[in-house]
């Protein structure tokens, strides 16, 4: 496929996941600067044919984050229209998405935990300054670009994946099915998307980050996830207190009584705080 920028895109074959009304696909981009050919891996997002009509969600969410730039953003580089295909060409993340990492590693650290967190919630402060709302914060979009590695001290390093078709273009049962991380002022009629929306899914992250890469809600039927709601229900609160706090105040029926990001920063640098004393407690010379 060649776009406007003259970017040629190769497709590999293997299918690598799905969002909504997506499917993924690792590829090569190529590149010709003066006459020399420039090989980049690539992750092809394409649109599904049969969805064509969200086509310019789809490319208003590429522009969107094609237009920033930030150490914890994925790094979009242009949609190729070409025929009946929309294809998002995005940097390919090593790792892949979070919810499935934390559920084939099972055992990962609170401390690389909490730095993934810190680092999500320094990217959604970066939009927030920017006044500009995700719409669909979740451990499926983020991206693990490094994994965190204790006896290497390295920590990991994360990278917030594109938000896909808005959220309030798509149909009330898509929206519905996005429970518990759809913000609950989002199934109101007409749905209100503000930047409150992303702190509430930066909550229902969380508890993915806490709980393994599980998914909250698996399996409930949208009846069931309506009422969830309707009767102001909470996710299964963790056993750190003060994590459990976190969440619930993220997730606050009413948006305006939602953290701020700053606030959510200095909470997650408490816990950093906290945990490092937990963890180094044993070391502590006697006093
Ligand atoms: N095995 C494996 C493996 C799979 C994926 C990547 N990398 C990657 N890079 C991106 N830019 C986006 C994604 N996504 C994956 C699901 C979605 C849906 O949102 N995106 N994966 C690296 C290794």
């Amino acid at each position: 496929q060649v776009n406007s920028q003259g970017m040629l895109c190769v497709f590999q074959d293997e299918c690598l996941g799905q969002g909504s009304f997506t499917r993924v696909f690792k590829g090569t981009k190529v590149d010709i600067r003066e006459g020399e050919e420039h090989r980049t891996q690539v992750l092809l997002k394409v649109l599904d044919a049969n969805h064509k009509d969200y086509w310019e969600a789809f490319f208003e969410a590429s522009s969107m984050m094609s237009q920033i730039s930030h150490k914890h953003l994925l790094l979009v580089y242009g949609v190729s229209v070409h025929g009946a295909k929309n294809i998002m060409v995005q940097e390919l993340v090593k790792y892949g998405a979070l919810d499935l990492y934390l559920k084939r590693k099972g055992s990962v650290s609170v401390s690389c935990k909490l730095d993934i967190a810190k680092q999500l919630a320094l990217a959604l402060n970066f939009l927030d300054e920017k006044n500009i709302v995700h719409g669909n914060i979740c451990a499926k979009n983020v991206l693990l670009a490094r994994e965190g590695d204790p006896s290497q001290e390295t920590s990991p390093f994360i990278k917030l994946s594109d938000p896909g078709i808005k959220v309030s273009l798509l149909d009330r049962n898509v929206i519905l099915d996005r429970i518990p991380w759809v913000g609950p002022e989002l199934l109101q009629d007409p749905p209100i998307l503000s930047l409150d929306s992303d702190k509430w899914s930066f909550g229902a992250t969380l508890w993915e980050i806490f709980n393994n890469g599980e998914t909250p809600l698996k399996d409930w039927d949208l009846e069931m996830k309506r009422r969830f709601y309707g009767t102001y229900q909470q996710l299964e609160p963790s056993q750190w207190t003060e994590l459990a706090d976190m969440i619930t105040q993220c997730m606050d029926y009413q948006p305006a009584s939602r953290p701020s990001c700053r606030v959510v920063i200095r909470q997650l640098n408490n816990l950093i705080t906290s945990d490092y004393e937990v963890l180094h407690a044993s070391e502590a010379p006697e006093r």
